[in-house]
């Protein structure tokens, strides 16, 4: 799984069309959100990926979380980070449990709909943590 993380003084996106046969539905997001002082997180799932990646992953974006000192979390699926992507119906569903351990650990997070096309504007603060990238790993011995 890689990850970019972008600490945004502003981040707004909105689904333009379809890119996979079953996009995610838009659910009450409505296909459009609008955030201040988040810490975006694109995320490509690759490979090979399985759900034990997710505690890694946890632990590097609320570490930069904590540092940052953003207010909320936004989980972006983006399929441009790995040359060797999971296939959409395994990718969407290591999202989704990124995103529900997000919430579990009790952080605001939120999740831009998976296989859409988007439109998004990015205000970065520009300070020396605002921009990040992370590469994690399944544990070799499956653990949660
Ligand atoms: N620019 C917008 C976009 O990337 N759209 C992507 C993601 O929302 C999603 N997607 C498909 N495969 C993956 C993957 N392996 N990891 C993450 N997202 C994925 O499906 C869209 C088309 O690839």
């Amino acid at each position: 799984m890689r990850l970019l993380l972008i600490h945004a003084r502003r981040f707004s996106y909105e689904v333009v069309k379809p890119a996979v046969e079953e996009p995610e539905p838009l659910g009450e997001a409505g296909g459009s959100g609008a955030f201040e002082n988040t810490l975006v997180v694109f995320t490509s799932v690759e490979k090979g990926d399985d759900e034990s990646v997710v505690p890694g992953a946890v632990s590097e974006i609320l570490s930069v979380f904590n540092q940052v000192k953003a207010s909320s979390i936004v989980v972006y699926p983006y399929a441009h980070l790995s040359q060797d992507l999971a296939p959409p119906f395994e990718a969407v569903k290591i999202l989704g449990r990124l995103y529900a351990a997000l919430k579990e650990a009790g952080v605001e997070a939120y999740k831009a709909p998976f296989g859409w096309y988007k439109a998004f504007t990015l205000e970065c603060y520009g300070h020396p943590l605002s921009e990040l990238s992370r590469s994690v790993r399944r544990s070799e011995t499956g653990a949660r």
